[in-house]
């Protein structure tokens, strides 16, 4: 099988943590870090996702540095504009800059009963705007135990994607979190990884074509560290990592992004 094209991507999810002064310091410090290892920002990208009201000093920084760090929203509107107190829209997160977008994490759809159609109409909304959606997927314990995570999550893969062409398709992230993995220090092993990934692969393959199903980076998020990162990424439909915790911290989260230098490790 010819090696794969997609660059790895790593994104840090700080979900609600670290003010706007703490991300200029955190972002200083990453940069600096892949800096001195003389990271190779082509090759695996990094990227954080800090709240909203960070935004406008990540820009800041990374346009007056030059910093090659992107990053992205942990959520937007699925509107354009109007009557939507608290949301923020794709245009205006396009006009700071923000490459990505996280849509379905499973703290939104528990805690804020998002489901598929609207996933789909937020990736839509970040498309239309020039922003890579990261579409999360995932199951929770029950479905674990009872051995289904590959239907269960399939499903939800499909439903937000539901009236996505194939061009559209190709150009989002999906991030497969098994939600029983998420903070709570129980990392799926690297085999459960891939079954997941390799399932979503396949299925883009079958709903699109093989180029979409080639395209599509899949990543694995649940409790990833620099210890444990490296075999998840050995396994070939795991294309990067969505980090939670492990990217609040600068040294640890560059680490990771930097998961070939512990490669076997
Ligand atoms: O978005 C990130 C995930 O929810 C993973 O979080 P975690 O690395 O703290 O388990």
């Amino acid at each position: 099988m010819a090696a794969s094209t997609r660059t790895p991507l790593m994104a840090g999810n700080w979900k609600m943590n670290l003010d706007h002064l703490e991300a200029i310091s955190v972002v200083q410090k990453l940069a600096w870090t892949l800096q001195d290892a003389k990271h190779d920002f082509s090759a695996v990208e990094a990227v954080v996702v800090p709240p909203f009201t960070d935004l406008r000093s990540v820009q800041t920084l990374v346009d007056g540095d030059d910093l090659k760090i992107a990053y992205g929203a942990q959520d937007v509107s699925a509107h354009e504009s109007g009557a939507y107190t608290g949301e923020i829209s794709a245009g205006m997160l396009a006009k700071l800059g923000v490459s990505y977008a996280v849509v379905g994490h499973s703290e939104r759809r528990e805690q804020h009963h998002e489901d598929d159609a609207l996933v789909a109409a937020k990736a839509k909304a970040a498309l239309a705007a020039g922003i890579t959606p990261i579409i999360c997927v995932g199951e929770g314990l029950d479905v674990r135990k009872a051995g289904d995570q590959v239907p269960y999550t399939l499903a939800q893969v499909e439903g937000s994607l539901a009236g996505f062409d194939a061009e559209q398709a190709a150009k989002v992230v999906i991030a497969y979190e098994p939600v029983w993995a998420i903070g709570t220090g129980e990392v799926a092993t690297p085999e459960d990884a891939q079954e997941v990934c390799a399932a979503i692969r396949a299925r883009l393959a079958e709903l699109y074509d093989s180029s979409v199903a080639e395209a599509v980076r899949v990543l694995y998020g649940g409790s990833v560290k620099s210890s444990n990162v490296a075999s998840i990424m050995a396994q070939p439909d795991v294309d990067g990592a969505l980090v939670g915790g492990a990217s609040l911290k600068a040294e640890e989260f560059a680490a990771i992004v930097r998961y070939q230098d512990h490669a076997g490790s």
